[in-house]
């Protein structure tokens, strides 16, 4: 069945007897291929009868599909004559992990952040009416996506399109999972649908189902006939949606794929605003990730007969995330005025084990960055030390939370921005590689790059026992490194310091490039250099008096970071060395005004000429004579 599906909208030649098995394929073909590559597997496994009803009712590439988050649409690449890709699925220069236009004209738009889709898709349907066409467009959100809210923003924004008689359709795919299990009030209130009988009514058949409840549906049916909004208040679920304008339809099986797409089909036909609930099951079709969808959310390279991960290539150590949550755990054992806060990445963060030791101080607020930081501002104006866990890329939507919250107010608390730097494989959308430069720009943020360990470990502390007003500390993803940690110096706030005292060269690699810049450390000294190693530790505030102190014997300053060089550690050193009429050659290597795509960080770092072997050849042009 699958090998009948080449190409973009090939689907339709599947007969209905056949969804079935077409449905069995592709969950085995996400598991063969997955299971090798690693991905979002979970949810994709959710979406198979979804995304193959979909196929079904639209035509690609004039109608238009605008996934939230976008880990979900492998079945929309498989449907769209992609199977192929799947071998180099999330790899260098292979096929994305996400939705990308310039990968095929099928993807209507590309995400990685959540909560987008509504809005995007809001965006297309009006540029649609304006220019008179008259493709369908479709949102599809998951209900963790749904406690974002940029979704709010826009279902408000979306309702206006019912008097306007403008088509969009929201699907939103429910299977009670964000990455962990799903919080907050919606969650609540879509658990309280959910255990509704299954309901697939268009307008005015409400009373016809009030009728089909035995007893007493008939008297309720009459006696409440003259309101047709009490009855909906009474047995309709998704009222909510209803009072904002928006008809709502469901909750029906998202795994029923003639049920979906009968529904689908009539709701094209209508002229208004419509959200379509399906429930969904995380993980369907495989055993271990039904078992455990948080942990099939996104996995690595895993045995598809036993469910276990593959051996990591990893060296085994701890990870950054891991000793950021473990010291802040352990810190909150003496202090309890500490709290700990993640915007619905318990597991991702670390802080599940925060929650096990103190679930009353530990809050997950859903994907919620900027609410999660106002929220830590509230804490802190009171006195609490709250200390939020947020993945650099996500982070970026708090930014104003971060300034005109937390800053202004010079409120202490700690911001772990995890996965700071290079992330690899989930490519442009998720890449940390602005976080110095957005961080920087805020008056009394303090921003710290630790280059081992244990170094974040003493960052922490210091934070939570010592630092006042809001404290960044930026750490990459995966295992943390021990280079250096036998030489660690107490952490004084905007104190960096000299690893390797030498002249002629000073190399300033910045938190986890500091690998790196150790190795071309040693390549120069192979060359006859002796080079000064710094470990600057603060990117804000800098420390100035070690920066001058460079300006005396060495006649190239070298910056090193994993992040862009606009408004990046590099150009905050060379602007203090020129205030102070450095004479020398100041050179600032980073990561160019540019996303940067999907692949191994090694990869990247050889692309980006940020690994140790293009750094070393850069600085010896750069240095030109021996030392
Ligand atoms: C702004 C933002 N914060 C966090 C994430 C990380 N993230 C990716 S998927 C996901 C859960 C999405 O849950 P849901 O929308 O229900 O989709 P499902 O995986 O359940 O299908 C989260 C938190 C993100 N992509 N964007
Ligand atoms: C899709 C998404 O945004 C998350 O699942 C993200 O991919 C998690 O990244 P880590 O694997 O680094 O936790
Ligand atoms: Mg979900």
């Amino acid at each position: 069945m699958l090998e009948q599906i080449n190409h973009p909208n090939d689907i339709k030649k599947i007969e209905r007897k056949d969804y079935r098995l077409l449905a069995k394929e592709i969950r085995k073909f996400l598991l063969m291929n997955v299971s090798r590559t690693g991905g979002h597997l979970a949810s994709n496994l959710g979406a198979v009868e979804l995304t193959m009803a979909l196929h079904t009712v639209l035509d690609f590439p004039k109608d238009q599909l605008v996934f939230d988050v976008g880990h979900q649409s492998y079945v929309h690449k498989i449907l769209t004559g992609r199977k192929d890709g799947f071998a180099s699925l999330r790899q260098f220069h292979g096929m994305s992990g996400f939705p990308k236009p310039t990968e095929s004209d099928c993807d209507a738009f590309h995400s990685g952040h959540s909560s987008t889709s509504i809005g995007v898709a809001l965006g297309l349907a009006q540029a649609r009416d304006l220019k008179g066409t008259d493709e369908t467009i479709v949102a599809v959100l998951g209900d963790g996506a749904l406690s974002g809210g940029m979704a709010y923003e826009a279902l408000n924004n979306m309702a206006r399109l019912r008097e306007e008689k403008r088509k969009l359709i929201v699907i939103l795919n429910d299977n009670k999972m964000s990455i962990s299990e799903n919080v907050g009030g919606m969650s609540g209130y879509l658990n309280k649908v959910r255990s509704k009988k299954e309901y697939v009514d268009f307008k005015g058949n409400v009373e016809k189902s009030l009728m089909q409840i035995p007893v007493v549906g008939e008297p309720i049916a009459k006696g409440l006939k003259r309101s047709k909004d009490s009855i909906k208040q009474l047995f309709v679920p998704g009222m909510m949606f209803e009072d904002m304008g928006i008809t709502y339809i469901g909750p029906i099986d998202g795994h029923n794929t003639p049920l979906l797409i009968d529904t689908f089909e009539r709701a094209k036909q209508l002229d208004e605003p419509i959200i379509i609930h399906v429930v969904t099951k995380k993980g369907k079709g495989y055993r271990y990730a039904e078992k455990e969808p948080a942990r099939f959310h996104g996995v690595g390279p895993f045995s598809v007969r036993t469910g276990k991960n593959l051996p990591a290539q990893s060296s085994g150590g701890p990870s950054y995330t891991d000793i950021f949550a473990d010291t802040v755990t352990e810190l909150a054992k003496k202090d309890e005025t500490i709290t700990a806060v993640t915007a619905a990445m318990p597991e991702g963060t670390g802080l599940e084990r925060f929650k096990e030791q103190f679930p009353e101080r530990f809050f997950d607020v859903g994907i919620a960055e900027q609410h999660a930081i106002a929220f830590c501002a509230g804490m802190a104006a009171k006195g609490l030390k709250p200390a939020a866990a947020v993945y650099s890329t996500f982070l970026q939507r708090a930014y104003d939370q971060i300034l005109h919250d937390a800053a202004i107010g010079r409120l202490t608390m700690l911001i772990g921005v995890d996965r700071s730097g290079l992330v690899g494989a989930d490519g442009e959308t998720h890449q940390g590689i602005f976080d110095v430069s957005y961080l920087s720009s805020i008056p009394n943020v303090t921003v710290m790059a630790p280059v081992n360990g244990r170094e974040l470990k003493e960052m922490v502390t210091y934070a939570l026992t010592k630092g006042e007003g809001p404290m960044a500390v930026k750490y990459a993803r995966g295992t943390a490194s021990t280079l250096f940690e036998d030489e660690l110096t107490p952490i004084l706030r905007g104190k960096g310091s000299i690893l390797r005292q030498g002249s002629e060269i000073a190399l300033l690699p910045l938190g986890n490039l500091m690998e790196e810049g150790a190795a071309v450390c040693e390549n120069l000294v192979k060359e006859g250099f002796k080079p000064t190693l710094v470990n600057p530790r603060f990117v804000k505030p800098l420390d100035e008096e070690l920066i001058c102190s460079l300006m005396k014997n060495h006649r190239l300053i070298v910056t090193m970071e994993e992040g862009v060089l606009n408004g990046g550690f590099g150009q905050q050193v060379t602007q203090i060395l020129a205030n102070h009429d450095y004479k020398g050659r100041v050179r600032n290597i980073g990561i160019d005004d540019r996303f940067v795509e999907h692949g191994s960080v090694k990869q990247l770092r050889k692309m980006l000429g940020i690994d140790s072997d293009s750094m070393t050849e850069k600085i010896k042009a750069w240095i030109g004579d021996k030392g």
